[in-house]
């Protein structure tokens, strides 16, 4: 939809207060999304919402104006108390909604908010919540341990948003997030957001939410493509034992800092800051930034390793190509023997290149060798081979990626090593079948292979 066909977010006057309207002008933002146009409304009027729209659409705002409409009018009849709860699947997307929260907030002098995420002291969260912040913004596991707790107070709790509902849904959140909705007062508005949904969002929505209330809103459906328009992507191929000199050539002219799960929160929030303020920089992370954070200046996604899943996809090239008529680039490293995951996302509506001149890198064995007669890097590169190989075993799509048929010696290269170390891999089966498992594997990938020749 062209933006001036959009409307204005004045044209909602009747149903948005003063303040919030002019918080949302000194963003800058005179209209509305698309997904702001058609979810606001609805939401607005108290429906439960199901909203699926692109990654860097402005899902954020759709969400965050009713969470706050709902609290300005509660808020005339009791002074504490939570009346909306926000849960997003990371830290680092929790502060982020926080911070856009912060602003919108700006004009109403009575609401209250604070953050509960996990990593962060648990006496500070829980003295906010015994007052009765109105809005909580909240990680799923740290959030329910409050909520086990006597002191936190969520009796009137009117209305809970899922961010990033289908991960969240995801295994590891799923049995405490059915507590948190269990426990929550059912007569509230629910919405879930997300650039993907899943089977198991589908659970989520028949458990969590009113049958006659729901609006399912979906701005891609008539979509030929998953992507956003303004970006750019592609794949190279590079064989396995070169992978880190393809690294190398890529990361050469840049500044390069890392972000994890296994990090602190201090350490996380300050690297992500870093991130922010500096030119020219790399951000080496795992899929714990792969959701929902809103880096304007992101140029490139460089997926090292491919996703797990063509949703997984989506969210990671989302980083970069944000908001209006943005662009971006990204580019997808791939094995030889995976190409066929190219083939997986287009059945996904997901279309990328080929970058042939992607392909080359320089030899940079008598670098590697040099530092690895550091022990610091054998071990670094140890601990990496192991973490590797331990991901690939959990690995879905195994007929594109499949530890078993892999040269454990060729992989260990791809790591700076000489050879595989000695370290225990359990591939999947007991010790006792391992080899003779892995053989039958060989066995059948070759007769596969015969059979694709003859
Ligand atoms: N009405 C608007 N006009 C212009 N820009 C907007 C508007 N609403 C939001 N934006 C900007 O668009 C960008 C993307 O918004 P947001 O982070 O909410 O996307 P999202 O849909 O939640 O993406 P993701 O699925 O990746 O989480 C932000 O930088 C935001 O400030």
């Amino acid at each position: 939809m062209e933006s001036k066909k959009l409307p204005k977010f004045k044209e909602l006057k009747e149903q948005l207060s003063a303040a919030t309207l002019n918080a949302i002008r000194e963003m800058g933002f005179k209209r509305m999304t698309e997904i702001q146009a058609e979810v606001l409304p609805s939401a607005l009027d108290g429906n439960d919402i199901v909203a699926t729209a692109k990654t860097g659409s402005g899902k954020t705002l759709a969400f965050l104006i009713p969470v706050i409409e709902v609290v300005a009018k509660n808020i005339e009849k009791a002074m504490h108390g939570t009346f909306s709860i926000i849960i997003a699947p990371t830290r680092e997307l929790a502060i982020q909604t926080y911070s856009v929260l912060q602003e919108l907030i700006n004009h109403h002098n009575k609401i209250t908010s604070t953050l509960v995420i996990g990593g962060e002291s648990r006496k500070k969260q829980s003295s906010d919540l015994v007052q009765g912040m109105h809005i909580v913004v909240a990680t799923p596991g740290r959030l329910f341990d409050h909520m086990r707790t006597k002191e936190f107070d969520y009796k009137c709790v009117k209305c809970l948003v899922l961010d990033e509902a289908d991960k969240i849904f995801q295994y590891g959140f799923e049995e405490d997030l059915k507590q948190i909705i269990n426990r929550l007062p059912k007569d509230r508005q629910t919405m879930l957001f997300s650039a993907t949904l899943s089977e198991r969002t589908d659970a989520l929505v028949e458990s969590a939410m009113k049958k006659d209330k729901i609006q399912h809103i979906n701005t891609d459906q008539d979509d030929l493509c998953a992507t956003v328009e303004g970006l750019k992507q592609g794949y190279a191929v590079c064989q396995t034992q070169y992978r880190l000199w393809w690294l190398h050539k890529v990361l050469k002219k840049t500044k390069q800092f890392k972000v994890m799960g296994k990090m602190n929160q201090t350490d996380r929030t300050a690297t992500i800051n870093i991130f922010y303020e500096t030119e020219n920089i790399a951000l080496f992370c795992t899929d714990v930034a792969a959701r929902g954070l809103d880096i304007p200046a992101v140029d490139w996604i460089v997926q090292f390793d491919p996703p797990g899943d063509a949703n997984e996809y989506i969210h990671r090239v989302g980083r970069t190509a944000r908001g209006l008529g943005a662009d971006g680039n990204a580019v997808l490293l791939l094995r030889p023997e995976e190409v066929g995951f190219v083939d997986y996302l287009k059945e996904s509506k997901i279309y990328v290149d080929k970058y042939e001149s992607w392909d080359s890198y320089y030899n940079l064995q008598k670098k590697l060798d040099t530092a690895m007669s550091d022990s610091n890097f054998v071990n670094l590169a140890i601990e990496a081979f192991e973490g590797y190989v331990r991901a690939l075993e959990v690995r879905k799509l195994k007929q594109i990626f499949n530890l078993l048929t892999m040269d454990l010696d060729v992989l260990a290269r791809s790591f700076g090593l000489k050879e595989k170390p000695d370290v225990d891999i359990r591939i999947g089966f007991s010790k006792k079948h391992r080899p003779r498992k892995r053989m039958a594997a060989i066995l059948a990938s070759q007769s596969d292979t015969k059979k694709a020749k003859s």
